[in-house]
């Protein structure tokens, strides 16, 4: 695993903002916190993420648009700069340069595995973007590197036979039927795109859950009276098509009165979700094949149509940081929600801290600053992880097997109390 000790002189972005940073906090309080993840670690996964999976990233963005000469030039450098040279700053006439210097405040010029994980990874994304033109007046302008692969596979047979599987769900009990499609959205963040550039192929073990507060989400939304749910989407595709099934489900089944549905602004992360991902996915279900895909494509449309169901973004969904550090605007839209349903590996990581944590350290505590009741979907595809019961940590660690970042093992953590941390803040500082 890739870390290093935060006291022995690491490099941290700049946060400019009004709340103090999460370890500020913790030490405020005395609380542990734990060595933020590095890639510099030759054979750690982050080191791999910049070392093998990048690499044949890049080769097939190059591969799947016929990109011009100086489109990639530029892309070829960021796999040089980001493999063995040093952070360098976007250019000046970049629409969010500065935003940029400052959450990479004492980081540029230094290699790129002495930044956080999780910031490095954020600007690799950014930049590629920048590489491929997406944000300059051009040919480029606007064109998702990553819409090839993503269409390629919201058109393939393995949808075809979800969609056709839908054809199921009514025979089943309300009871069970939220099961499944909990169950499914949990697992359709297997299919993520970036994870599948190193999966062996045909790799795919039977999936184990290894922890399931799902009870405590359900009676959660069971005992408000006109639930607002937020989902925070993770990728395209196979994923996308799972969650708007159940959010098609908490709308119709009366789980939520709403569903406010947030994804990207930019392509990100190869296969992350877009406003226009979203679209292209009702599209396939009201297309089937399948009565129920048609019929739940159409219901989602209307939701749209009412405003049961808005898809939303926000510029923080492509920042390099933790959810502590929300801005004050989401943190306010988000507050609002019955429950918060966060997809993902990165979300989960931005979400405890992409630090490496003891696994049985409480969910609660790592995630207990998050401004609603959260929970998390999340298949483990990197070294992050905590709430584990110390008995199933045990068991996994005796294995011998990668199981933090196989993408075998999944979690459904919820924590539905008022925020921890704000009540610890409002009693250190008097507030009401
Ligand atoms: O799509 P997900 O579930 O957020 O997973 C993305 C994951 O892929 C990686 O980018 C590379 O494995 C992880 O660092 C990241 O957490």
């Amino acid at each position: 695993m890739g870390g290093g000790s935060r006291t022995a002189g690491q490099l941290v972005p700049s946060r400019r903002r009004v709340l103090v940073t999460a370890d500020e906090e913790r030490d405020a309080l005395n609380m542990p916190t734990a060595p933020v993840i590095l890639s510099s670690t030759p054979g750690s996964f982050a080191w791999g993420v910049f070392h093998e999976r990048h690499p044949k990233l890049i080769r097939q963005v190059l591969d799947a648009l016929p990109y011009g000469p100086t489109e990639r030039a530029a892309v070829e450098e960021l796999l040089s700069e980001s493999t063995g040279g040093v952070l360098e700053p976007l250019d000046k006439s970049a629409h969010d340069h500065q935003q940029w210097s400052e959450w990479g405040e004492g980081l540029f010029g230094r290699p790129w595995g002495e930044a956080p994980f999780l910031w490095a990874e954020s600007y690799f994304y950014r930049r590629l973007l920048e590489a491929t033109g997406y944000f300059r007046p051009g040919t480029w302008q606007g064109i998702d590197p990553f819409a090839p692969f993503k269409n390629a596979e919201l058109a393939g047979p393995a949808v075809d036979a979800e969609l056709a599987a839908l054809g199921d769900l009514p025979s089943l009990s309300a009871e069970k039927r939220a099961d499944v499609l909990l169950s499914s959205a949990l697992w359709g963040n297997r299919a993520d795109l970036s994870f599948q550039i190193t999966a062996a192929a045909g790799d795919a073990p039977p999936p184990a859950l290894i922890a399931d507060d799902s009870p405590l989400l359900w009676s959660t939304l069971a005992t408000a009276s006109t639930p607002r749910v937020c989902v925070i989407a993770d990728n395209a595709g196979r994923e996308l098509l799972p969650d708007l099934v159940l959010v098609d489900h908490l709308l119709t089944g009366g789980s939520a009165a709403e569903v406010v549905l947030y994804v990207k602004p930019s392509p990100y992360y190869v296969s992350d979700a877009t406003t226009a991902d979203v679209l292209a996915t009702i599209e396939r279900l009201r297309n089937g094949p399948g009565r129920e895909a048609e019929l739940t494509g159409r219901r989602l449309w209307r939701a749209m149509n009412s405003g049961t169901l808005t898809v939303r973004t926000h510029q923080f969904f492509c920042a390099p940081m933790p959810f502590h550090d929300m801005p004050a605007d989401l943190r306010a839209e988000l507050s609002g929600a019955t429950m918060t349903i966060i997809k993902g590996d990165l979300n989960y990581r931005r979400l405890v801290g992409d630090q490496l944590w003891d696994a049985t350290d409480p969910f609660a505590e790592r995630a207990g600053h998050f401004p609603s009741p959260v929970a998390a979907l999340r298949t483990l595809k990197s070294d992050v992880v905590v709430g584990l019961d110390g008995r199933v940590v045990a068991g996994l660690d005796a294995t011998g097997e990668p199981w933090r970042t196989s993408g075998k093992y999944g979690l459904v953590q919820a924590h539905a109390q008022g925020s921890a941390t704000c009540a610890r803040r409002m009693k250190r500082t008097g507030a009401r």
